[in-house]
């Protein structure tokens, strides 16, 4: 069994399908045996979530509830303040101790603004980055600084991840899936169908709530 651990940190209003299937063909992909899905309370770098964070952790209990790959950690649900991932992995990696193999997994979207992340520097002291692909964003950085600091920590090695605690960036060759938590509450607002796009359970709660009306 692996030993690496993976965090999957997000706003999830609401969780979707562009979230679930990505990672967990990932974790086909790179031997993860555990994903653990982080939602946050405030988010750092966008407006408050329709959905409270109660709904929000809700929404993935339902949608992992039949995936025993995921599990929930509340760490930054707990917390009123933005909830800062150079922090957040801080904390874990102090709980894990100095030689674990530690990951922070990310969409390509959420790569291209890294940069302008708290601390942004620090966090790959902690983790590795694992990055999964979206349909719409590049994969090459807007500034030659960003793609220089890029290049630096990239591994094609996904043993790296495994043998090494941290400091390692893997643009792992996830499929397209085109949805995003955006696109769903616009259709949900006009009446359409996102039946495709999440897991029943999770719609069937958006629905009882009254939520994305
Ligand atoms: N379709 C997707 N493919 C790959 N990664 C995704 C996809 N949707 C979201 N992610 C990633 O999942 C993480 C959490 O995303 P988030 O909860 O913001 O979802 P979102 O669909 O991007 O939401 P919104 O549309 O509200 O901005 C981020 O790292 C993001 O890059
Ligand atoms: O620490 C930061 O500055 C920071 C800035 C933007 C996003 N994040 C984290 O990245 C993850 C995905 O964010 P989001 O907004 O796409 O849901 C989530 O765990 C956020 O807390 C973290």
């Amino acid at each position: 069994m692996t030993k690496l651990q993976a965090l999957f940190g997000g706003t999830f209003d609401p969780i979707h399908y562009g979230h679930l299937k990505p990672v967990e063909i990932l974790a086909n992909q790179i031997g993860l045996s555990r994903i653990i899905i982080m939602p946050n309370n405030v988010p750092p770098h966008r407006p408050q979530p329709e959905a409270t964070s109660d709904q929000r952790k809700h929404m993935v209990e339902l949608a992992i509830a039949d995936k025993p790959l995921f599990v929930l950690d509340e760490r930054e649900l707990r917390r009123d303040m933005p909830s800062y991932t150079a922090q957040t992995l801080q904390e874990w990696r102090q709980e894990e101790g100095a030689e674990a193999p530690l990951a922070f997994i990310i969409g390509q979207d959420s790569l291209l603004t890294f940069p302008t992340w708290h601390q942004y520097e620090t966090i790959l002291e902690n983790a590795h980055l694992i990055v999964t692909r979206r349909p719409g964003y590049p994969m090459t950085m807007q500034q030659p600084e960003h793609q220089q600091w890029l290049d630096d920590r990239l591994t094609l090695r996904s043993e790296d991840l495994h043998e090494q605690p941290a400091g390692k960036i893997f643009l792992a060759e996830t499929p397209w899936f085109d949805i995003s938590a955006t696109i769903i509450r616009e259709r949900l607002q006009n009446g359409e169908s996102c039946d495709e796009m999440m897991p029943a359970p999770v719609l069937e709660y958006i629905m009882q709530q009254g939520l994305y009306r």
